[in-house]
């Protein structure tokens, strides 16, 4: 029920976390790529198909929506397979291909391409041959280029003729980023495969350095042994860690540790992650951060992938994870069995996620409430928003004071500062939106039985630290959740479109993302007990959330939107 710089993150931001690096633009990469662009980048995918729906075109599809841009699909080539392996593949004439690619390029403008599965060596010549008739200049920005050198599957059948991993390589000049697993990277690098995450590093290094590009090291195929083995990620973690990194010619300019997620659920990491990728930079023009958001993304999505039961092998992600609940496979199915944890993956490991998922009934609800729906689509009555704004400064004023609270007990200088951060982000910048919306400073009104009870919970929960960052995150993770969806909603017109802009807000999203990296780490750090108190604050807190979004008279119906000061 929070709002977008509740949380300032620029105050706030954790030493611990990596910080966003300015990125070059790669030297063989000819003219600049698109600067940050549509907020609905057009992404173009140029892949084989996966009629399972996990990898190939179809991923990226999803994986495109998932980041908010608009996908479209050049096929290179069609595949008989599943979750457990490749049937057979049936690669259409590469003319077809090129039909395909000056169709879309004839008439739409490509923010971003994403190009997976080549399949031959004659249907990589010819998407080498389209990139190079791009039209660019100083008027037409080229889009960002990715490029998924797909070689082998996860069942393990080739997707590529080695025929044609020359012309793979040739591709190397021409694009932004690559984006091999650790195998692929090898081959690329006519190297033997690194030993460890130290050596993949120091190899993807070399390949960027050759070819002038940025190179998105992953850690998926890593034994975990090799991870807890190199000093380069952080051997400290209970799960063993899928680090992936961004590196330059110069080196490392970005490294992210990642959790492993216990599952098998991984058909179709690779596309999701490269096909996010395009779509996230076409958003911002910065790599690093659209590395950082899709990968928290895509270990989310793998952590959801279980739930969506598809297929006996390598089950895809959930690329919706987080956009519509899922119905408990219980009430459809007799319950999964229960995966067994690999022996370096702590019982912690993916705790906050399960949490997160047990609260979509919840989220489900809020979507659903008269008050956010009416919100959503502006027929939101102004009273019932005034009322809300002023219930929710109240709100503010304490949550401050309990931010401030978890500041005081956290255990490291960065937590300290992140909570303080949050606090004077809420004291200040979001009571001054609130202030300007009611046009006036907010009235002297009556704390509602609902806002009283949210915040004596967070008081109750602020006796030990764990307790209480498990209490006050849902403010920030249910609300931005909400609000991703709200914002996408405010074209021009909207009565309430200026403040649901204020839902897309980077900062907040990437403070809540700092929020939930803590609540991780003290989750994982936690005894049994601890983590039993954690899990019912976290569960309450998402119900107060519920009802503060439900508590005006909005459910009355609607009324006349807009007379507020946007
Ligand atoms: N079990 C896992 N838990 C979390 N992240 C994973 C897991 N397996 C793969 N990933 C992530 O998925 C992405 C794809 O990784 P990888 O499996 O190495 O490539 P590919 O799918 O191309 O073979 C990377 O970001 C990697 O870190
Ligand atoms: C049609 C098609 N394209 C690519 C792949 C391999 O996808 P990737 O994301 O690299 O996935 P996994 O290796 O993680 O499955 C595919 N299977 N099919």
């Amino acid at each position: 029920m929070t709002v977008r710089a509740r949380h300032d993150s620029s105050a706030g931001h954790d030493p611990a976390l990596p910080a966003t690096p300015t990125t070059p633009t790669p030297a063989g990469a000819g003219t600049p790529p698109t600067p940050p662009g549509p907020s609905r980048p057009r992404v173009l995918a140029i892949a084989g198909s996966d009629p399972s729906g996990g990898a190939g075109i179809q991923a990226d599809l999803k994986s495109v929506a998932a980041a908010g841009g608009y996908g479209m699909a050049a096929l290179t080539a069609l595949t008989a397979q599943n979750t457990r392996g490749v049937r057979s593949v049936h690669v259409p004439p590469p003319g077809f291909l090129r039909a395909q690619l000056d169709a879309v390029a004839d008439d739409v403008t490509i923010d971003a391409v994403k190009i997976g599965m080549l399949a031959s060596a004659p249907v990589a010549e010819v998407v080498g041959s389209w990139l190079d008739d791009l039209p660019r200049g100083a008027t037409t920005a080229r889009p960002a280029l990715v490029l998924d050198p797909v070689m082998v599957a996860t069942s393990g059948d080739r997707l590529l003729d080695p025929a044609a991993e020359r012309a793979v390589r040739d591709l190397l000049g021409r694009v932004d980023v690559v984006t091999p697993n650790l195998p692929e990277l090898a081959v690329l690098a006519a190297e033997p495969p690194a030993a460890d995450w130290p050596a993949a590093l120091d190899q993807a290094r070399r390949l960027a350095a050759r070819h002038g590009v940025l190179v998105v090291a992953k850690g998926g195929h890593l034994p975990t042994a090799a991870v807890g083995a190199s000093g380069a990620v952080d051997v400290g973690r209970p799960d063993g860690g899928a680090p992936d990194a961004l590196v330059g010619p110069d080196g490392v300019l970005l490294e992210l540790v990642g959790r492993r997620v216990p599952t098998t659920s991984t058909h179709g990491t690779g596309c999701s992650l490269a096909a996010g990728l395009a779509t996230r930079f076409a958003r911002t023009g910065d790599w690093a951060r659209a590395l950082r958001d899709t990968k928290e993304w895509l270990t989310a999505a793998i952590g959801a992938g279980e739930a969506l039961r598809v297929g006996g092998g390598h089950g895809p992600v959930d690329h919706l994870v987080g956009l519509h609940p899922q119905t408990p496979a219980s009430a459809v199915a007799p319950p999964a069995p229960v995966p067994v944890p690999d022996a370096a993956v702590g019982p912690a490991a993916d705790v906050v996620d399960r949490w997160w998922q047990d609260a979509a009934p919840v989220r489900a609800a809020i979507d659903d409430l008269p008050f956010v729906r009416t919100l959503g689509d502006g027929t939101l009555d102004a009273d019932a928003f005034r009322e809300y704004l002023e219930q929710d400064a109240l709100y503010l004023r304490e949550y401050a004071r309990c931010l401030a609270r978890a500041s005081e007990l956290a255990p490291t200088r960065a937590e300290q500062a992140f909570w303080a951060g949050g606090a004077h982000g809420a004291l200040v910048t979001e009571l001054d939106l609130h202030t300007r919306w009611l046009g006036g400073e907010p009235q002297d009104v009556p704390e509602s039985p609902t806002t009283r009870a949210y915040l004596e919970h967070l008081r109750e929960a602020g006796g030990d630290y764990p307790t209480l960052v498990a209490a006050v995150l849902p403010c920030y993770w249910v609300y931005q959740d909400v609000g991703e969806r709200l914002a996408a909603r405010g074209d021009a017109g909207h009565p309430y479109a200026a403040w649901l802009g204020t839902y897309a807000d980077d900062a907040f999203a990437e403070a809540t993302r700092q929020a939930v990296e803590i609540l991780r780490r003290v989750a994982a750090e936690a005894d049994d007990a601890t983590r039993e108190r954690m899990a019912a604050a976290f569960r309450r807190a998402c119900e107060h959330e519920l009802a503060f979004f439900d508590q005006t008279g909005a459910a009355a119906g609607a009324g006349t939107a807009g007379t507020l000061v946007g």
